[in-house]
């Protein structure tokens, strides 16, 4: 269907043709015929087209009413409940069609076999929005995250060496040490707090600390760079970061929304703007330094054979390393920077949402515990390789379930850049599909009646029975890149947190989440965190 801005420019030359040929129209005339045939075009995209002309019209839709203007996404909010409902009402389906803004048509594929050609077999004709890369402030200039076509499919080869399983393998020193600072920090904290007189019981904000902790995770093992947020959480990079990244408070989100929706916004010189300008140029010269220094350390070191302990290993020095001088300072920055927006709040949302998770279920807390211990009884200190982090069975369930009943990403979008089928339906070019990663991973169909429950058992010496039935990293040519880094880092925070800590929910406490990239705690997450003496 030709779009509107197409429709209105044909309307107008059409207007302007009959002025100068026929007609003289008269002037306020003239601008009133326009803004009719504006609304007219209007009123039919969103009151008779979807209803009646629609190559969609006949998908099953979710059976909740949708709003007048917003449509279904008034229910698509929050956890993705709605959207489980929504499969299950139609458990033969391979596609349904919810209704957006102003009855705006997006596809969801609920099966797995919709879902395979879609991710996999035409994962470069089912491309990124263009409004997705406008939501991330324009801080990513090329990099794999959004890259199309060939260039995706190169971006992808070159970088493969840096997050190589292989490699990734030999991070796990480095995710242990930077918990371990985290767990100094809690200790502090709790110690502190057993200071103050009150007799209310102490709670800490689990989520803003594990917010800062994934960053400097990410620094050191990404760029080799040691930065310190969690211990310095108002540094200048960290500030840029949050202002950039993490928008918080209502104005902001809705200075962030209209970023996504106009395109241009962000050259509008208004006070945010220029902030936010300043911001980017902060992360963008750090991020510069640090690739300077790592290639004239590199071009140093030249020549000189290291012996396999003594190489760097963060992702930045692999890629310098394995790249056969591919990489340009500006590809490297934008790879760089991708790796930031894309495993910071990922992996920190993971990580809260377990401790919430966990504080909920405390036999399953207890259990973990109990396997820790065991398996090291020598403390703390004696967990140091990729190998003994895996050595923990018990640890490795709890992730996967984790992961699987609460995704942090719950879902994403894709558009048609051409017309093509799915399932054999006709899916026309420009038609937005919303990707229900929760939808699948706890789908009763592929999981069985408790599929909507936390149950780390079910993965004992087990898989999931269908590819497509664990979404969280996504498959396919575009799935997560950092998912093994992810995985590494998430256990290693993780077994840190249960093995010296009993995290709890105060009495009453009650917790708000919201989705916004990723879905998190609204406010952060207060939990009661008592040390555990004897290890
Ligand atoms: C628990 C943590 C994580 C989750 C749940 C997660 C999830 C995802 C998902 C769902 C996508 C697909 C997005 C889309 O195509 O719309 C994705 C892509 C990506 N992720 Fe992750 N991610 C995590 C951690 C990380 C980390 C730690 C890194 C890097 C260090 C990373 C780097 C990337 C990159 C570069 C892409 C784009 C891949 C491509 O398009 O080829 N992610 N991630």
């Amino acid at each position: 269907m030709p779009s509107t801005a197409f429709i209105t420019l044909l309307w107008i030359t059409f207007l302007v043709a009959i002025n100068k040929y026929i007609y003289q129209i008269p002037g306020l005339l003239f601008y009133g015929l326009v803004l009719l045939g504006i609304c007219c075009r209007s009123l039919y995209n969103w009151q008779i087209h979807p209803f009646y002309f629609s190559t969609l019209r006949g998908l099953p839709q979710p059976r909740a009413k949708p709003h007048w203007l917003w449509g279904h996404f008034v229910h698509a909010v929050d956890d993705g409940q709605y959207l489980l409902d929504w499969c299950e009402e139609n458990p033969d389906a391979d596609l349904m069609r919810m209704l957006g803004m102003m009855n705006s048509e997006r596809i969801l594929p609920v099966s797995p076999r919709a879902m395979m050609e879609i991710l996999q077999t035409q994962a470069y004709t089912f491309i990124k929005p263009p409004f997705m890369r406008r939501s991330l402030n324009g801080i990513l200039g090329n990099g794999v995250l959004f890259a199309e076509g060939e260039d995706h499919k190169h971006q992808r080869k070159v970088l493969m060496p840096a997050f190589a399983y292989s490699h990734i393998k030999s991070l796990a020193p480095v995710f242990m040490e930077e918990s371990a600072r985290l767990v100094k920090l809690l200790r502090e904290k709790v110690r502190a707090s057993e200071k103050v007189d009150s007799d209310q019981v102490p709670e800490i904000d689990v989520a803003r600390l594990l917010s800062l902790l994934t960053l400097d995770i990410l620094y050191r093992a990404g760029l080799g760079i040691t930065f310190n947020a969690l211990e310095n959480p108002d540094n200048e990079l960290g500030i840029a970061y949050d202002r950039v990244f993490s928008p918080t408070g209502r104005t902001s989100r809705i200075f962030f929304l209209l970023q996504s929706l106009i395109p241009g916004f962000r050259f509008i010189p208004i006070s945010r703007n220029l902030k936010l300008w300043r911001a980017r140029q902060t992360i963008n010269k750090f991020a510069y330094d640090a690739i300077l220094a790592k290639m004239a350390n590199h071009e140093l070191s030249a020549g000189t054979k290291k012996a396999p302990g003594e190489k760097d290993v963060d992702i930045l020095s692999v890629m310098i390393d394995e790249g056969n001088g591919q990489w340009t300072v500006q590809s490297m920055m934008d790879q760089l920077l991708t790796f930031l927006v894309a495993g910071h709040e990922t992996t920190a949302s993971a990580v809260t949402l377990a401790l919430y998770h966990l504080s909920l279920n405390q036999a399953v807390q207890d259990k973990l515990r109990d396997e820790i211990h065991a398996k090291f009884p020598a403390g703390y200190d004696s967990i140091k390789t990729y190998e003994d982090i895996e050595s923990l069975t018990y640890l490795n369930n709890v992730v996967r379930e984790l992961l699987r009943v609460q995704p942090p990403v719950i879902g994403t979008i894709r558009m048609a850049k051409e017309d093509t089928y799915v399932t054999r339906q006709f899916i026309p070019k420009g038609t937005l599909v919303n990707i229900p990663i929760v939808s699948l991973n706890k789908s009763r169909q592929l999981w069985g009646e408790d599929a909507r429950e936390f149950n780390p058992d079910r993965w004992d010496g087990r898989q999931a029975n269908n590819v497509m039935a664990f979404l969280t990293f996504l498959q396919g040519p575009r799935s997560c890149i950092g998912r093994r880094f992810a995985e590494i880092e998430f256990k290693s925070i993780l077994l840190s947190l249960i093995g010296n800590f009993k995290f709890a929910l105060k009495e009453g406490r009650t917790v708000e989440f919201r989705t916004s990239i990723t879905y998190r705690p609204l406010g952060g997450l207060p939990l009661v965190v008592t040390p555990v003496s004897g290890w």
